[in-house]
């Protein structure tokens, strides 16, 4: 695990901090570190020519002036305005401030904090000291090309309101490009959700540890782009205080793709490479299955099996003709009725069911649900589930399953949890799978993958534990119909894979969303955000694997 890998929440981090002070790190010190590195990341991003559209805050500042059209003096330097909170996020704002300054920033201050915290009293005292301008009116912000907010950082609690409030609005309205320190103050740490009201930033620079509101949708909004300010925290501290595994990870392009089954074994056949089936479509909605087993396909796995209504058996046959694909009994609709019983479920490594089945289909995912097979099970084998009732099935089955709803879908299967799924989607996923069992992986802007944590080694103290891996990165280009049917193809891929070799399972899921994820990333920029369809999107899993497991 990396640095990358962590997120705290704002007890943790401060419990982290507290144990580096402890071993003699000066506060002062560490703020001075830490402001170090901002104010010179602050410099790199202004500098940065046509650097990453959305980092980049010199584009912003720019295209800023061209848009009024301004007859500035082209001065070689944009004037910052930095907003001091009261606490020690104020003390790296002004420690910002004055190393800008020193570079020859032009630096206004902006303060309407009469009591400050004492490190961040001396850092106001010795600014003021160097003639950087102090106002504690917004007016001073107005001809600035970009806001560095330090009002509030992890340290925010209460609810921010009156003049706090009415000031941050206005702050926002001035519509100047603000880059936040550690988080868009007003922004709850842990849960992300607005306290009153909040800084809308064009980026944040989190530091040291990534905080929990950067994975939790509704910050999206408020935070912009993000990055990480690494300010060599020891592993020690880390682990004092996350354990040896923590409860909650960070997918990234390393942990995703460690257990992926590449370079392949050069004694490998079909059969140690997985056997998949997928049970899958409907007359009425036959391209669900195409594109599940398009997922399953570019997983890598040794044998696709395809269980389809008869009548659309041709129509997988000519799209996938690698694959079995085994025509079953259909209902009026042409749903499938029943599993074929030449079907040995205990001949497939994984199964995967759900996709575009119809809620007809329910003989056939009650069937499934009894055998012993690890599951893949989404779409109206949630449906279907649901209807049969979540909790009292899935905590029966000893083989792994994993369920991949969509918010809907998940109050559907967990009425209890079902007003938790808009708050903390992280807390709705963990006691979900506390609840029955199974790996979760609720869909969302960041997908957040819940399980309980396997491994008979486990004191019995952690047995009830359960593991949260949360996707940091997709695109909004993947918000259409089909896009789950790929994810659950190359998700029961990856299983009935994994199981076949037998490498690790509890990362799979984290694996298939990030994968998944990058692929529509990678399709959004070549053909916007737009133009990935979900056939589109099977046709990126492969150039995307190249180019992040070589
Ligand atoms: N602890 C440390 O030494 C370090 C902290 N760092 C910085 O310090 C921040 C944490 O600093 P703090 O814990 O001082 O707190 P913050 O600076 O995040 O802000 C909270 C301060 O505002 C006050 N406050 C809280 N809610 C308020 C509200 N609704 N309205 C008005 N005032 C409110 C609090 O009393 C506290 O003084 C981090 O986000 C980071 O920017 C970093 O410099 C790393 C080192
Ligand atoms: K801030």
């Amino acid at each position: 695990m990396t640095i990358q890998n962590f997120v705290v929440t704002a007890d943790q981090m401060r419990q982290i901090e507290t144990r580096i002070f402890a071993a003699g790190m000066p506060v002062a010190a560490l703020m001075e570190k830490v402001a170090g590195l901002i104010a010179r990341r602050i410099q790199a991003l202004l500098k940065a020519e046509g650097s990453s559209a959305t980092g980049s805050v010199r584009d912003l500042t720019d295209r800023r002036k061209r848009e009024e059209g301004k007859n500035l003096v082209k001065s070689q330097f944009p004037v910052i305005g930095v907003l001091v909170g009261p606490g020690h996020n104020g003390g790296d704002a002004l420690v910002v401030a004055r190393e800008l300054h020193f570079q020859g920033f032009q630096v206004v201050i902006y303060c309407p904090f009469s009591k400050l915290k004492e490190l961040t009293k001396n850092h106001a005292d010795y600014a003021r000291s160097l003639n950087i301008p102090f106002f504690d009116k917004i007016e001073a912000l107005k001809n600035c090309d970009l806001l560095v907010d330090g009002l509030f950082g992890f340290g925010l609690e209460r609810e921010i309101i009156n003049a706090t409030a009415a000031a941050l609005d206005e702050i926002n309205n001035l519509n100047i490009p603000i880059l936040s320190i550690d988080l868009p103050s007003g922004i709850h740490t842990d849960t992300g959700e607005v306290l009153g009201t909040a800084i809308r930033a064009k980026h944040t620079l989190c530091l040291g540890l990534w905080k929990m509101a950067f994975l939790q949708d509704r910050a999206l909004e408020y935070i912009g782009s993000s990055e990480l300010i690494d300010f060599d925290i020891p592993a020690a501290d880390i682990a004092a205080i996350l354990g040896e595994t923590p409860a909650i990870q960070r997918i990234t392009r390393a942990s995703a793709t460690q257990h992926l089954p590449l370079p392949r074994s050069p004694i490998s056949h079909k059969y140690t490479n997985g056997h998949l089936l997928i049970i899958a479509g409907s007359r009425r909605y036959s391209g669900a299955a195409i594109l599940a087993a398009l997922g399953a396909r570019a997983s890598g796995i040794g044998m696709l099996s395809i269980a389809v209504p008869e009548s659309i058996k041709a129509m997988l046959s000519s799209q996938l003709p690698e694959a079995l694909v085994i025509g079953c009994p259909e209902t009026q609709s042409g749903a499938i009725s029943e599993l074929p019983v030449a079907i040995d479920l205990s001949s497939y490594d994984a199964i995967a069911a759900g996709p575009g089945l119809t809620l007809e289909a329910a003989i056939a995912v009650e069937s499934v649900l009894e055998s012993d097979r690890p599951l893949v099970l989404d779409a109206d084998g949630l449906n279907i589930l649901a209807q049969l009732g979540t909790v009292p099935i899935l905590s029966e089955r000893s083989a792994l399953t994993i369920i991949t709803p969509h918010p809907g879908e998940f109050k559907r299967l967990f009425p209890e949890l079902a007003d938790r799924t808009g708050e903390d989607r992280i807390a709705a996923t963990q006691a979900a799978a506390q609840l029955c069992g199974a790996t979760i992986l609720l869909k969302g802007a960041k997908v957040c993958i819940s399980c309980k944590e396997e491994g008979d080694s486990l004191p019995d103290s952690y047995a009830s534990r359960t593991i949260t891996y949360l996707n940091p990165e997709s695109t909004p280009a993947l918000a259409r119909g089909g896009s789950g049917d790929v994810l659950t193809g190359l998700l029961g891929g990856l299983l009935a894979t994994a199981i076949a070799r037998k490498s690790p399972l509890q990362s799979v899921a984290a694996t298939a969303a990030w994968w998944h994820a990058q692929a529509g990333i990678m399709a959004a920029k070549e053909r916007t955000e737009l133009g990935v369809d979900a056939f589109t999107l099977t046709q990126y899993l492969i150039p995307t694997l190249r180019e992040f497991a070589e």
